[in-house]
């Protein structure tokens, strides 16, 4: 999101829906691999790595740990963990081979700061919104700026009032 503006568009995902969109990333993956390590950007990009380690069969699986976001208000990005000498070492030191992967990129602040470390790696995320679109090499679905994308696991079942009474 543009620095602390409220977005006015909702775009919930089901769990159903994002296991076949990580799917979906895996096919187009699977033209541009094989690679030697997934690397996942926590906490969202856990999720479609497991998922996309698991369809591309890749066993070595590292993460990036980076804050931002407190709910929709994004604050100061830090880097809690960066990934082991392992991982670096099988990317040849600038991330050839490696994938990285993300549930999303929004303005690109996140994916400009993992793609520094490890600028040859390919990045995937499942959604993409504008701003960092040009950041990533693969996505599936884009969604406009003022969009906020909620991921099953931050949802609950929950009474929805009927359309009539003003229901989205
Ligand atoms: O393109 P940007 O504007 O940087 O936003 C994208 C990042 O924001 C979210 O992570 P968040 O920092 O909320 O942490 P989380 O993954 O633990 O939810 C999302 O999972 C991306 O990693
Ligand atoms: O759950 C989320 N949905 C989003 O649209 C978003 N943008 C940045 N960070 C985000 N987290
Ligand atoms: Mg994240």
């Amino acid at each position: 999101m543009t620095a602390n503006k409220t977005p006015n568009k909702a775009f919930p995902v089901s769990w159903d829906q994002f296991h076949r969109d990580c799917r979906a990333l895996t096919w187009r993956l699977n033209e541009t691999g094989p690679f030697h390590a997934v690397v996942a950007i926590t906490r969202g990009g856990l999720v479609p790595a497991a998922i996309v380690a698991r369809e591309l069969g890749v066993r070595v699986i590292d993460t990036v740990c980076v804050t931002s976001y407190d709910h929709i208000r994004k604050g100061e990005l830090k880097v809690l963990k960066g990934i082991s000498d392992a991982t670096a070492k099988l990317g040849g030191g600038t991330g050839k081979d490696l994938l990285i992967v993300d549930d999303l990129v929004d303005t690109g602040a996140t994916a400009r700061v993992v793609r520094s470390m490890i600028p040859d790696a390919h990045f995937a995320t499942v959604y993409a919104k504008p701003l960092g679109k040009p950041l990533v090499d693969t996505f599936i679905t884009e969604v406009s700026q003022d969009t906020w994308i909620y991921f099953p696991w931050d949802l609950d079942l929950a009474f929805a009032p009927p359309l009539r009474d003003g229901a989205a």
